[in-house]
């Protein structure tokens, strides 16, 4: 390890594997975070090949101002790879913008664990404005999700922003199909499914299937296979992951009360996506009810669901909005695995449809358990 104030910040960590050692510990979960003055973390996720590293380059080099660090999960053995990658970059501009934004210590060559590489920025926080946290390939993005969430030392100083999941637009069908059926682990599934924005790239690639059809079918196709998985994923199209930044960071997707999201959940449609093409069982179910519910039985409605899991329904994350009785406040809950949280958000506005809606996103979902459960 160097101990150079001028280097490349970089950190490298070992990978998750226990994703529920944290979520057992954590049966209090439904508290408030803390995350005003916290630095984003946005988790980049994405197949073999996706573009990854082509986003992080994309973002290290655009015009935003920001000091951005960028940490590699496991890169293990491919370490000098991927930090040729990133140091290689066109231009030489990457380089600049590398070291610039670095003005801290270089950690490459000893392993940590994400906690332990995460003190390590945190430490060097007021010097960083974001932290790129990119995956390898076949990652499952879900004890990430659980640990940057939730991790309550670490929750005033970062905060997950967002899971960014990069799909290859020219070979998602195939990686999806891959997994269609099978009892392996489907790490394209779940990378979709713990997504908050998806980049469509390779678009470049696409080409029409027959002679009836255009690229933009295809492209619309995909779209609507991607939302069948995942309905409240914002899916932008690119080339090269060349992408309006102000859509990717600071997207505040954990953030209970942002407006944006709000508005979102409010307009989604109460659906169930009925084609599940690959048979994968991973999908979007949306449930919605008129009537204010009671808080208490409302908690251990969703308790019973997520850590009893009744119905044996495999929730990986959940959003929804709520109705509460005697209460004039709009209450957001939000869960990743069994770790949830619901809290008032603002008032309901006048003339607005109050509600409870809920979407969520998991494996064998079935629209009557969970809309008995909630009934009764
Ligand atoms: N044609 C085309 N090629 C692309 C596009 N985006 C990335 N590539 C190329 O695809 C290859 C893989 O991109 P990477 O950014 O290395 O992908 P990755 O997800 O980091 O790859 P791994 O780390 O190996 O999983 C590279 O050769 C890129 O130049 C695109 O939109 N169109």
């Amino acid at each position: 390890m160097e101990d150079d104030d001028d280097a490349p910040l970089a950190v490298q960590i070992d990978g998750i594997n226990e994703a529920n050692s944290l979520e057992s510990s954590e049966t209090s979960a439904n508290r408030r975070l803390t995350s005003e003055g916290s630095v984003g973390v946005t988790v980049i996720t994405g197949y073999l090949g996706a573009g990854k590293s082509t986003l992080v380059n994309f973002i290290l080099n655009a015009q935003h101002g920001k000091k951005i660090a960028v940490i590699l999960n496991e890169f293990g053995e491919e370490i000098g790879v991927e930090r040729a990658m990133i140091n290689d970059g066109e231009g030489g501009a990457l380089v600049e913008e590398w070291v610039e934004l670095a003005n801290g210590c270089i950690c490459c060559t000893v392993k940590h664990s994400l906690v332990q590489a995460l003190e390590q920025l945190i430490q060097r926080k007021e010097r960083l404005d974001h932290i790129l946290l990119e995956t390898t390939g076949l990652a499952n993005p879900a004890p990430l999700a659980s640990i940057l969430w939730l991790d309550d030392q670490l929750e005033s100083a970062v905060k997950l922003d967002s899971i960014i999941t990069v799909v290859d637009a020219k070979n998602l069908r195939l990686q999806l199909n891959k997994y269609s059926g099978s009892s392996s682990f489907p790490e394209a599934f779940l990378q979709i499914a713990f997504a908050d924005v998806i980049i469509l790239n390779k678009v470049d690639l696409v080409s029409p299937e027959d002679s009836k059809s255009t690229s933009a079918d295809v492209l619309e196709e995909l779209e609507k296979e991607i939302h069948d998985i995942n309905s409240l994923a914002n899916i932008i199209r690119s080339v090269r992951c060349q992408v309006d930044l102000s859509k990717i960071l600071d997207c505040g997707a954990y953030d209970a009360t942002h407006d944006a999201h709000l508005e979102a959940l409010l307009k989604e449609n109460q659906s169930i996506s009925t084609t599940n093409l690959h048979n994968s069982g991973v999908r979007t179910l949306c449930i919605s009810e008129q009537h204010t519910v009671n808080l208490d039985k409302f908690r251990s409605w969703i308790e019973e669901i997520l850590w009893e899991k009744k119905y044996n329904m495999d929730i990986y994350r959940c959003k929804g909005v709520l109705s509460v009785q005697n209460s004039d406040q709009l209450h957001t809950l939000q869960a990743v695995r069994e770790i949830y949280e619901i809290v008032p958000a603002r008032r309901w506005q006048e003339g607005e449809n109050q509600m409870t809606k809920i979407v969520f996103i998991g494996k064998a979902l079935t629209l009557d358990s969970i809309c008995v459960c909630l009934c009764s």
